[in-house]
C-alpha cells in the first residue's frame, strides 16, 4: 500500500504481535472456529456488501464518495422500513408503536445530517477528478430517496420518470406516489377521532401535492390548545415536526456541501445544481404544524 499523495513507498516493517492478546482470547473463551457455524460475516452477508465498491476512476477519493452514498442508501432503506410500518400503524390507530418508529426515522435523518461532515473533507480538485466518471448519474435518481419524499407528502409525477427504464423500481416509487402519505394518514386519524378535518384532506387524489389548509390548521390548533385532551395527537404533531426539522437540516447540508464542492456548475442529473437544491429548501412538508406556532 502506497500513500496516494507520495507514491514512493516508505520502507517500514511491522513487528510480530506481542503481549497478552493470545491469552486474553483464550481466557475469554471466544469462539474461534467457524467452519461449521454462522459467523459475523455470514450473518451480515459481508461478502456481498463489501464487494460492491468499484471505483471507476483511478482517484483515491472515489472510495469515500462510494461509501458515503452506499451507507446513505442503507440508512434510507431503514427509514423506508420504519416509515412504511409507521404508516400502517397510524392507519390502524396504533400510535405508540408509530412513535417509536418515527423517532427512529428522525435519529437516522440526523445521522445523515452529520454524515455530510465526512464528505465535506473532499475538496473541489479531488471531486473534479472523479466527476467525469459519474456521467449523467446523480442522487436525483435515488429511488429510495424519492419514495421517502413521497411518503413525506412531497409528490411530483416528474420524479417518476428517471425510473421508467426499470419497471421493478418504477412500481415501488409509483406505489409511494399513489398512496396516502404519512401526514395524509395522520389527518385521517384525526378525523376518525372526531376532530374536524375537511374531506378535501381526508379523501382526495393522493398523487396531488399536499395543499395547506386553514381548516387543517384549525384542527391542529384544537389539539395544541388542549394537549391533555389529545395527548397522542399532540405527540404525533411533535414527532412530525422533529422529522421535518431533521429533513430540512439534511437538505441544507446537501446544498452547502454541493456549493462548496462544485460551486454553481450544473448537476450531472441535468438540473441547475445549487439553484435547484436551493428551491428544494422551500419545501414545507407539514405546513399547518409550522403555521400554528404563530398562534400559540
Ligand atoms: C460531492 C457530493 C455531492 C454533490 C456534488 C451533489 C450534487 C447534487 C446535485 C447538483 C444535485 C441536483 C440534481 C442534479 O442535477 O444532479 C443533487 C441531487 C441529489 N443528491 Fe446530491 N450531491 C452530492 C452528494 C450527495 C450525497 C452524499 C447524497 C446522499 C445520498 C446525495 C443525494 C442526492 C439526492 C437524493 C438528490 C435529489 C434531491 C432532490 O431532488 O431534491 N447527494 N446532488
Ligand atoms: N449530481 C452530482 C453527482 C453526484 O453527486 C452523484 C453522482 C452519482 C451518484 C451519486 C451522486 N450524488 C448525489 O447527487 C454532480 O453534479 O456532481
Amino acid at each position: 500500500m502506497t500513500c496516494p499523495h507520495h507514491p514512493t513507498p516508505d520502507a517500514h516493517s511491522a513487528g510480530p504481535m506481542t503481549g497478552t492478546g493470545e491469552s486474553i482470547v483464550r481466557e475469554e473463551g471466544a469462539q474461534l472456529d467457524f467452519s461449521k457455524d454462522m459467523s459475523y460475516g455470514d450473518y451480515l452477508q459481508l461478502d456481498q456488501v463489501l464487494s460492491a465498491q468499484h471505483p471507476l476512476s483511478p482517484d483515491h477519493n472515489e472510495m469515500l464518495f462510494i461509501v458515503q452514498h452506499q451507507t446513505s442508501e442503507l440508512w434510507m432503506k431503514l427509514m423506508l422500513h420504519e416509515l412504511q410500518a409507521a404508516v400502517r400503524c397510524v392507519h390502524e390507530d396504533a400510535l405508540p408503536e408509530a412513535f417509536k418508529m418515527l423517532a427512529r426515522v428522525s435519529r437516522v435523518m440526523e445521522q445523515l445530517v452529520h454524515a455530510w461532515d465526512v464528505l465535506a473533507t473532499m475538496t473541489p480538485p479531488e471531486y473534479s477528478a472523479i466527476r467525469p466518471y459519474l456521467s449523467n448519474s446523480s442522487g436525483f435518481q435515488s429511488w429510495q430517496y424519492r419514495q421517502i419524499e413521497f411518503m413525506m407528502g412531497n409528490k411530483n409525477a416528474a420524479m417518476l420518470r428517471p425510473h421508467a427504464h426499470r419497471p421493478d423500481l418504477l412500481a415501488a416509487v409509483e406505489a409511494a406516489y399513489r398512496a396516502p402519505s404519512l401526514y395524509d394518514e395522520v389527518l385521517r386519524l384525526m378525523a376518525r377521532r372526531g376532530i374536524d378535518v375537511p374531506t378535501s384532506h381526508t379523501d382526495r387524489d393522493w398523487t396531488q401535492p399536499y395543499a395547506a389548509s386553514e381548516a387543517v390548521k384549525a384542527a391542529w390548533l384544537q389539539v395544541y390548545r388542549d394537549p391533555k385532551a389529545h395527548w397522542d395527537l399532540y405527540q404525533m404533531g411533535e414527532e412530525l415536526v422533529d422529522m421535518e426539522d431533521a429533513f430540512r437540516l439534511w437538505r441544507f447540508r446537501h446544498v452547502t456541501t454541493v456549493e462548496r464542492v462544485i460551486g454553481f456548475k450544473r448537476g450531472t442529473g441535468g438540473t441547475g445544481g445549487v439553484s435547484y437544491l436551493r428551491k428544494m429548501l422551500d419545501t414545507v412538508l407539514f405546513p399547518e404544524l409550522w403555521a400554528l406556532r404563530t398562534e400559540l
